[in-house]
């Protein structure tokens, strides 16, 4: 199934009931289950990354199926190592093909035995869970934040606590902060100096808890105002003050005339004046899941640019930069990669490569339909493959962009 999009609007107005933060949600799923009791959870993600968690720690089965969701398969291997039992999981191919090598060695070494089913070094797992000792762990932080996450969550309850010394450049260190944020949140105490973080053996303490909107979900929102000429969107429960690192793009869309206040209930977007940089530099290093929203945004509006801190691109839900790379050339863009984990454009439009409608792919990644859309208030018209990819993270998207204007039809 694809979807046909246009937009006949250049005036944006709007308010939007945005989905609840998965990372945020799936973390306290995690220390819900870690507490001596569960604790009442409000406005939890509708994602499909959060429900597959849920069910996960609300079965009474030992094998799971996480789909394409890699917070749920990295924080699940670590909770059940350290639940006494046999447990098995999976999940889709892409998933059998990401990294958990690190995570499960980590594992290992505080005293789990996991074993891999298919491939060296991903998934699917078998689990043997037990009492897990603490000790000083060194790990590669350079390949993804999601294992020291997993490991730092359950680090309160493993006998003597942990210590994790990471080594290499630490990759999206926001997500740790926000790890690590919500643990004081439940009454952990914890000392992070320079690379080494160290949690004490102790106990959460279970309390309600709200769920922040999603700031990577309002990313697209920022793109659609930034591409209008103006207008105004309301962002329901989002708050500048955030947990979340992707709260910094509030800053970067100033440079494109797009600005934010913060409101009782949410964020008011507002773009009276039509601006934008000559050249955009940006380093994804702390946000690597709005690389695609700043790229759609460039090619849209024919900005060169130059982006650093994607290596971790490449294992995402897709390869990131070869998905970006073949999808915006049908818009005439030809993206170079200047360096392993940068992506750059010269902003010429090259229309030998043009396409009249493209059909763009979406390789199983929702980011690549919901940064894709938003291109359409510039004028295009476009077809999407395999639209519902988007209910990964936001499953009421399609819904939310008709409200303001656009034309979405069905097509075989
Ligand atoms: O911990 C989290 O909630 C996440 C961490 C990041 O992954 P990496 O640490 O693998 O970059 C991010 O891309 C992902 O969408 C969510
Ligand atoms: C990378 C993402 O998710 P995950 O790694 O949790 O599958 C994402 O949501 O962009």
């Amino acid at each position: 199934m694809k979807y046909q999009i246009s937009a006949n609007t250049k005036n944006i107005s709007g308010k939007i009931n945005l989905p609840a933060s998965k990372s945020i949600s799936n973390r306290v799923l995690i220390i819900s289950s870690l507490c001596f009791s569960p604790y009442p959870i409000k406005n939890l993600s509708d994602s499909d990354d959060t429900k597959v968690l849920f069910s996960a720690l609300h079965s009474n089965k030992s094998t799971f199926d996480i789909g394409h969701a890699g917070t749920a398969m990295r924080f699940l291997t670590a909770f059940l190592a350290k639940i006494v039992g046999e447990w098995e999981v999976t999940g889709s191919e892409r998933m059998k093909q990401r990294p958990i090598k690190i995570l499960v060695d980590a594992l290992n070494q505080l005293g789990a035995k996991i074993e891999y089913l298919e491939n060296e070094d991903c998934p699917p797992l078998r689990i043997y869970g037990s009492h897990l000792k603490g000790q000083t762990l060194v790990l590669d932080g350079s390949i993804s934040s999601q294992y020291i996450s997993a490991l730092l969550m359950i680090a309160p309850t493993v006998e003597n606590g942990l210590t994790l010394k990471l080594t290499g450049d630490i990759t999206s260190g926001s997500y740790i902060e926000l790890t690590l944020r919500l643990m004081q949140k439940f009454g952990i105490q914890y000392q992070w100096e320079e690379n080494e973080i160290s949690v004490p053996e102790q106990n959460y303490f279970p309390m309600e808890f709200t769920v922040e909107a999603d700031w990577s979900g309002a990313s697209y929102w920022y793109q659609i105002l930034a591409l209008a000429e103006k207008g105004e969107v309301f962002l329901e429960n989002l708050q500048l003050e955030s947990l979340q690192g992707d709260a910094n793009i509030a800053v970067w869309f100033e440079q494109f005339g797009v600005f934010s206040t913060q409101k009782e209930n949410g964020v008011l977007l507002s773009k009276t004046e039509n601006t934008q940089p000559a050249k955009l530099e940006l380093d994804f290093i702390e946000n690597p899941d709005v690389a695609q929203t700043m790229a759609c945004l460039c090619v849209a509006k024919q900005i060169p640019f130059h982006f650093t801190g994607l290596k971790t691109l490449k294992i995402k839900e897709t390869d990131r930069i070869f998905a970006l790379q073949n999808e915006l050339a049908k818009f005439g863009a030809r993206l170079t990669e200047p360096k392993h984990g940068e992506l750059a454009w010269n902003g010429i439009i090259d229309p030998t490569l043009t396409e009249k409608t493209p059909e763009i792919k979406t390789y199983h990644d929702h980011r690549m339909a919901l940064a894709f859309a938003p291109m359409a208030i510039v004028g295009f018209t476009f077809k999407i493959e395999n639209p519902m990819v988007v209910t990964k993270s936001y499953p009421n998207f399609w819904n939310d962009l008709k409200t303001i204007g656009f034309e979405i039809t069905e097509k075989e």
